[in-house]
């Protein structure tokens, strides 16, 4: 394999198990620059397919460490990494605007949506990857075709009716997230469903008594003479009442002393917490419990990753950068970007590439007017911002910044109160604030992404057309798609598949359904097409 990109810049965002694996790809590649950003830190568990990482890396970041365990693979690899979240200050708009392309190797839709709807602004092509057990998904996503955030994610996770959690359990999962309401009731600071009162939550008694003794019980329990137990280590045998309390009790009162806290099924303490009050809550309702290892894989909502899953899905996030920077014949090629592949290892495997629906036109993530302006934010005042955008856009308008309303034309008292003030009273000075502009009628008129720059006292709006970065890319080996339609057979082993629905199930069902799937082939040709840059009007 030779594959060599001088002139392209790649951000890797997420260095977990997806992640370890793109590195194994890339390792023969040569890119200008390869950025990888990972805030978090190696732990025991990552080991078992995070292959990059050894036990002597415990505790250290997963960016730092890759990119020095890569040395020695790819030593003509340029990875330069960063130990921090992706949406902290400092990684803003002008650090996305470097990259051609970014990868995700994410384990959340918040962070995912966040890098989605940058890279939409910007015109930054992005794949993304995610893996759950034995099924996965790999998708791209560039200007003009379906983004991330157009049909919203379908929930896996299972609701269960609040009345059912809080006083008629009926199986062990029950108990499990009645103990994560207790656990957020109890140290979160936060107001779960329980909504318990009537105890004191500097005497561990008062507390124990409040939530497993009570006449409504099946079974109450009372405190009994027990020895304050530190870490479970009941696997071959089941605890006995006293030992259940031992470690409710020791637990109780490490994480009472810790201040503000969100539950974290990495941490034994916490576990150690769940599992005792699941337990207690089991033998309350005389319900049959489920072991230490179960119980604590449920409190995670844990599926167990799988890292040939993870292989294949990186393969497949490659297989399309690839595709995108050799690819010059660009309505072919958004075609094969409207499409998700679906993957599933063990007993049935599979790899399905299905086209996916077109953008939402109701998605303002990829919605094709996005517009910019950096100012001083100590300078400017909100009401000469709002009218030069109305000009700019020759509108009347209302301005929203996530989902609350900060400006509406119809509302003269509410903008009288804000009118004067300046911006940095409203928007933070270190990110770039993301506000969506609509018309009195509801309309879109644009995405408005506003930076502070001191000093910058004139307001001066830039946009993006769909930009053609694709075309920057020169590489000679091109290849052009050539469409077929699918078989009977093939349609029929599709609609016997079972995919993942990381995303859009709903949306693959129909595409399963569709007799008329497009399958693409790929064949080289040879023929360049004009570099073209990405246009930056500034008005
Ligand atoms: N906002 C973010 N910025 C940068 N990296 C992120 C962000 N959100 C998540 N990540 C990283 O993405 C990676 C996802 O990897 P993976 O799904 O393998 O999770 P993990 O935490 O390593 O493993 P597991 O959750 O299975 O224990 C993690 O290393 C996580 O820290
Ligand atoms: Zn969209």
């Amino acid at each position: 394999m030779n594959y060599n990109y001088p002139n392209i810049r790649i951000l890797m965002v997420g260095v977990g198990g997806i992640g370890c694996e793109i590195l194994k790809i890339v390792s023969k590649f040569t890119f200008q620059e390869f950025h990888i950003i990972d805030m978090d830190t190696i732990e025991v568990s990552n080991l078992n397919r995070q292959f990059l990482f050894r036990l002597e890396h415990r505790g250290q970041s997963k960016s730092l460490v890759a990119a020095e365990t890569m040395k020695n693979m790819a030593p003509q690899l340029k990875i330069i990494a960063h130990f921090a979240a992706i949406n902290s200050p400092g990684y803003t708009m002008d650090f996305f605007r470097q990259f051609d392309a970014v990868i995700m190797a994410l384990d959340n839709a918040e962070t995912r949506s966040y890098v989605n709807k940058v890279c939409q602004a910007l015109g930054i092509f992005i794949v993304d990857a995610g893996s759950m057990g034995f099924k996965g998904q790999a998708n791209a996503y560039y200007q003009g075709t379906v983004c991330y955030d157009c049909y919203p994610i379908a929930t896996t996770q299972k609701q269960y009716p609040a009345c059912t959690i809080r006083s008629q359990p009926s199986n062990c999962t029950h108990c499990v997230i009645w103990a994560k309401y207790l656990f957020t009731q109890l140290f979160s600071g936060e107001v779960g469903i329980l909504e318990v009162e009537g105890f004191d939550k500097s005497q561990p008694n008062s507390v124990f008594n409040k939530f497993f003794k009570g006449e409504e019980m099946p079974n109450s329990i009372d405190i009994v003479e027990h020895e304050l137990i530190k870490k479970y280590h009941f696997a071959e045998r089941k605890e006995t009442l006293e030992e259940l309390q031992g470690m409710w009790f020791y637990a109780y009162d490490e994480l009472n002393h810790l201040g503000q806290l969100q539950y974290d099924k990495d941490d034994d303490l916490h576990v150690l917490f769940i599992y005792a009050s699941t337990a207690l809550r089991c033998r309350n309702f005389k319900i049959e419990q489920y072991d230490y290892q179960q119980i604590k894989s449920i409190s995670g909502n844990i599926i167990h990753a799988i890292a040939s899953t993870n292989s294949i899905v990186a393969a497949l996030e490659i297989q399309r950068l690839l595709s995108f920077i050799e690819n010059h014949d660009k309505a072919k090629y958004y075609q094969d970007l409207n499409a998700a592949s679906y993957v599933q290892t063990g007993k049935k495997e599979r790899i399905l590439t299905l086209k996916a629906a077109g953008p939402n036109p109701l998605c303002n993530s990829c919605f094709h007017n996005q517009i910019y302006s950096k100012v001083d934010f100590q300078v400017v005042k909100v009401v000469d911002l709002v009218n030069q955008l109305k000009n700019y856009l020759n509108s009347e308008i209302n301005i929203v910044s996530l989902s609350r309303i900060i400006w509406d034309d119809e509302d003269e008292d509410d903008n009288s109160a804000i009118r004067d003030k300046k911006l940095n009273e409203l928007f933070k000075l270190d990110l770039d604030n993301r506000l969506v502009i609509k018309s009195i009628e509801e309309k879109f008129l644009a995405v408005f992404w506003l930076q502070h720059l001191a000093g910058q006292a004139e307001i001066q709006f830039a946009s993006t057309k769909i930009s053609d970065k694709l075309l920057k890319f020169k590489n000679p080996l091109q290849h052009k798609k050539k469409e077929r339609v699918r078989t009977q057979q093939e349609i029929k082993e599709l609609k016997e598949t079972e995919v993942m629905p990381i995303k859009n199930p709903e949306k693959f069902q129909t595409a399963a359904q569709k007799s008329t799937e497009i399958l693409i082939d790929e064949e080289p040709i040879e023929q360049a097409e004009q570099n073209k840059k990405v246009e930056l009007v500034i008005d």
